[in-house]
């Protein structure tokens, strides 16, 4: 699984979805390690539809290196509301980056997918072996199908040109950067703005979605950008690998600890109307330990960073 390393300090790297939460981590974290030929750019100065665009932008930077960080991402409403937005933005925009990266005979690509891939009822911890063994979860079929499209196109390029080209599947994920967005964001960020508002209004009630039972892993963006500096220069296979903590909780309990992160006092109340999603998706990581590597940044100390954060960028927040 060694992979002989051409990626150095002066690799010409361009990161896909650089402004992002993910790919913003991923910037920072290389450009702190010494990489000195960072590309990125914006969704307004580049569509990644555009299939002709990306493919002069890819011919333009010459990268050594991609880092598919670009996706139309959001939470259990977002992706149950716009499946058709969510599969087509998303195989449009992976099919174009990996094109392009393939025609301009970049050897290196990282391609991240999400556990959402992998069957609603798996296994638990569930292992990369578990790809496409049983049904998806409704309410993110349409994204994991895409993604799921992902993995097959770097292992079709793998096979057909010889590249050495990897997908990593990470856990949910939170941090700097993330959408706070009060409906389409990932549930972390959703419940810190509406204790923080609650905080702030002296409201009594904050209301969580579902039952407050499903089991979710969180991971530090910061983390999984640490990963996926160490898969590009230690990992070298088809097979995807998982990317988490290996640890999870109930989403009441996860509330209760970002209640405590932003100092919340008041009453927690569950709405059962909305959709609980899938029941557990606790990823196996230890394909990825083996290789020698874990998450280091613990909730409390990565909710109190993604907190402070926020405050600090209350101004400029996402407004899709
Ligand atoms: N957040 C999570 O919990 C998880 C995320 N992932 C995966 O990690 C990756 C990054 O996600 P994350 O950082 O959270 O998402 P963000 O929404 O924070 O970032 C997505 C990025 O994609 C770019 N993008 C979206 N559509 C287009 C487009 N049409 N053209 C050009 N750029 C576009 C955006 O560009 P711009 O800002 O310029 O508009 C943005 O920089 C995705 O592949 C996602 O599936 C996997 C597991 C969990
Ligand atoms: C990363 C992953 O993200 C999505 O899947 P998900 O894990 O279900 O993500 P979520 O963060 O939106 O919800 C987690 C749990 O939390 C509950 N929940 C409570 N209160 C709020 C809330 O206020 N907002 C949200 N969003 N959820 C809430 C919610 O009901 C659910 O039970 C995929 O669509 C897919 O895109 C994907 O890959």
């Amino acid at each position: 699984m060694q992979s002989s390393n051409t990626l150095n300090r002066d690799s010409r790297v361009y990161i896909a979805g650089h402004r992002g939460m993910v790919g913003s981590a991923i910037w920072r974290l290389l450009e702190s390690e010494g990489f000195s030929n960072l590309f990125g750019a914006s969704s307004r100065e580049l569509d990644l539809r555009n299939r002709d665009a990306v493919f002069d932008y890819v011919q333009k930077v010459r990268p050594d290196v991609v880092i598919d960080a670009a996706a139309r991402v959001g939470g259990i409403h977002a992706n149950s509301t716009y499946p058709a937005s969510f599969l087509s933005d998303n195989l449009q925009i992976q099919v174009n980056v990996m094109d392009a990266a393939n025609a301009a005979e970049v050897d290196r690509l990282l391609f991240l997918g999400s556990s959402c891939i992998y069957p609603k009822f798996a296994e638990q911890p569930i292992k990369e072996s578990s790809l496409l063994t049983g049904e998806l979860e409704p309410t993110n079929d349409a994204y994991a199908i895409a993604k799921i499209a992902g993995i097959m196109q770097v292992q079709a390029v793998r096979r057909q040109y010889g590249r050495r080209w990897i997908s990593a599947m990470p856990t949910n994920l939170y941090g700097p950067g993330d959408n706070f967005h009060p409906e389409n964001s990932h549930v972390l960020p959703a419940l810190m703005r509406r204790f923080h508002e609650a905080k702030s209004n002296d409201s009594d009630e904050v209301v969580i979605w579902g039952s407050g039972t499903p089991l979710r892993e969180f991971l530090y963006v910061d983390d999984l950008a640490r990963a996926s500096l160490f898969l590009l220069e230690n990992y070298d296979s088809p097979e995807t690998i998982n990317v988490g903590v290996g640890k999870d909780a109930p989403i009441r309990e996860i509330a209760e600890r970002v209640a405590a992160t932003v100092g919340y006092t008041g009453a927690l109340t569950q709405d059962p109307s909305k959709p609980d999603g899938t029941p557990r998706k606790l990823l196996d990581v230890s394909r990825l330990n083996d290789l020698g590597w874990s998450a280091g940044t613990s909730l409390d100390d990565g909710l109190r960073a993604t907190y402070a954060w926020y405050l600090d960028n209350l101004d400029s927040l996402r407004t899709t």
